[in-house]
């Protein structure tokens, strides 16, 4: 477990434990003086100097800890972009079939990453801070005061902290309890936020509330209980340990100075020395519930790093940028699938499918509900696993897939905000005018048809706008990606027979520049692509022009 918290030991941490070597051999160095001080006022000397100089590197240990109380508070905002940003991108790349809650994911985003980030920059680095404290005060007093008298106080400083981490582990439940309960509202809270609107319409929100209610007073008696324990170890460990140190070095000094061993300005040192050989169980003993907290926020945050491999560069952000490994280099991909299975929570909807999406192509797959449509669909963008699908020829995985592929909901999904903002998600830095012309590509036409054209607000669930401009908005975002294949889930499904042809005709446009892909249930629309697949049972029954595919009454 050592090895494992030193591992975990930030660069920040290290370079306090520099800081705080350099402030306790100085603080000794202090404590020496002083003796020496002493030692010459007690012969009769004059001891002027002795004091300047105590005084002077107390002054410079001053510093030192100023310094030390400053790099922790630097390094936290750094560590915690550095985990938050690990973890957004985990979530981002993680398979459409998660079943993780959005609560859980925000809450592991937020608080867990701001807790493993407090615990990384302020309880390890201090910790292993504290820890060489001991050490130098050792080596000073074996240097310059007695070998016997550092042994002992060795002895006595090694085994305090197992004694009180020890002690410590048996109010670990609470702290334990805590977390489960504060985690539990936070998930709840969220997701309450998450499905208001359905939950008033319910009529829910009185016994959701009661339950919140509930939840947050199981919460107010957790923090108490731990408030108290907090107290309770503070003073054991401050009295256990601080008054046993002491007690030790002032026997030893009376010991030495009455037997002669010691000067009596060397006993008083060693006496002052021994108040820094508590240091590193203060730190634990103080912020141990912060060291409790933050490492189980740890694991979990590790955990569901790993669960998603390893972190690479952002590719979200590298196509949010248009950065040059965006997309392939042909403007209409070619998709192929080649023996082709599909993955979902342990089912495999799609199962060895051979399949053509030529570059440029208007694709329509069809089937009956279940065929496992809206899975090629996602398998396409690469936002399931599959198997056997390539991008232009060669094998593509679902990160490139996703830098390829720009994928159209059944249902849109705009972000409360403008148009404009909803737009910029796609491309940042797209202009006014490429936005108007996406828009205008997609069947909307911005200045006439949307009120305050792209400063209309949008809304939450989309409510400033019709369902079927909503769709569009979705399509034209698509668009804006610059991304070679464009797949759309059944992207009429919802639309009245006018918004629909727009829609249609929309995808029909896009071909001058994308591959694209529909899902459609309506054969009438199918009938319109260059290529219809069917799908039976997670099968290609057929595939082919719509004239093969199709039956003269299906295409009517
Ligand atoms: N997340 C999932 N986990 C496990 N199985 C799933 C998952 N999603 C879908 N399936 C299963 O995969 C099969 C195909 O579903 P899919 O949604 O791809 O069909 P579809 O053709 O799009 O149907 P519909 O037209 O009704 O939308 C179904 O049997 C479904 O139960």
């Amino acid at each position: 477990m050592v090895l494992r918290m030193l591992r975990d030991v930030p660069a920040s941490g290290w370079i306090l434990v520099v800081f705080s070597a350099l402030r306790a051999g100085l603080l000794a160095a202090t404590a020496v003086t002083i003796a020496r001080g002493i030692d010459l006022v007690t012969s009769g000397g004059a001891a002027g100097g002795a004091w300047v100089t105590a005084l002077i590197l107390l002054a410079a240990a001053g510093l030192a800890a100023g310094v030390e109380t400053w790099i922790p508070a630097l390094a936290q905002p750094a560590e915690e972009r550095r985990w938050r940003s690990r973890t957004a991108r985990r979530s981002l790349d993680d398979s459409i079939d998660s079943e993780e809650a959005a609560g859980e994911r925000i809450a592991r985003s937020s608080e867990e990453v701001e807790r493993y980030a407090h615990y990384r920059a302020s309880f390890l680095g201090p910790l292993a801070a504290g820890a060489i404290v001991p050490l130098v005060v050792l080596i000073v007093i074996a240097a310059c005061v007695s070998w016997g008298a550092s042994l002992i106080l060795a002895v006595g400083t090694a085994l305090a902290p197992v004694l009180v981490a020890a002690f410590l582990s048996r109010v670990r439940s609470s702290s334990g309890r805590y977390r489960a309960v504060s985690g539990r509202l936070t998930a709840s809270f969220l997701e309450t936020m998450r499905v208001r609107h359905t939950m008033r319409m319910l009529g829910g929100e009185a016994v959701r509330r009661a339950s919140l209610a509930r939840q947050a007073r199981a919460l107010r008696d957790e923090v108490m209980a731990l408030l108290r324990r907090n107290q309770l170890v503070i003073l054991i460990t401050d009295a256990v340990f601080g008054i046993l140190a002491l007690a030790a070095a002032a026997v030893i000094a009376v010991w030495g100075v009455s037997g002669g061993w010691l000067t009596p300005g060397l006993g008083v040192a060693l006496v002052l020395l021994s108040a820094l050989l508590r240091e590193p169980v203060d730190r634990l003993g103080r912020s141990f519930y912060v060291g409790l907290a933050g490492r189980a926020a740890g694991e979990r945050v590790l955990a569901a790093l790993r669960e998603g491999g390893p972190a690479g560069a952002d590719p979200v952000d590298a196509r949010v940028r248009g950065g040059a490994d965006a997309a392939p280099s042909a403007p209409r991909a070619a998709l192929e699938l080649r023996g082709t299975t599909i993955a979902r929570g342990g089912a495999t909807p799609v199962r060895g499918i051979d399949l053509d999406i030529p570059a440029g192509s208007l694709n329509a797959i069809i089937g009956t509900s279940g065929a496992g449509k809206s899975s090629l669909a996602l398998a396409l963008s690469g936002l399931v696993p599959a198997t056997g699908i390539l991008l232009d020829g060669a094998p593509a995985a679902a990160e490139r897939l996703r830098a390829a592929v720009a994928y159209v909901p059944q249902r849109a999904v705009l972000f409360p905000g403008t148009v404009r903002e909803n737009l910029a998600l796609a491309r940042r830095d797209a202009t006014d005018e490429e936005m108007r012309r996406a828009l205008e590509r997609a069947g909307l036409a911005p200045d006439q048809e949307l009120p305050s054209g792209l400063e209309t607000v949008v809304g939450e669930h989309a409510a400033g706008v019709s369902g079927g401009q909503a769709q569009r908005i979705s399509i034209a975002r698509a668009l804006l990606t610059r991304r070679p294949i464009l797949v759309a889930d059944e992207a009429t499904a919802h639309l009245d027979p006018a918004s629909s042809a727009r829609v249609l005709s929309a995808l029909r446009a896009a071909t001058a520049e994308h591959t694209v892909v529909m899902i459609t249930h309506r054969l009438d629309e199918a009938a319109l692509a260059d290529r219809v697949v069917r799908l039976e049972k997670g099968r290609v029954a057929s595939q082919g022009a719509p004239a093969e595919v199709l039956t003269t009454e299906e295409a009517r």
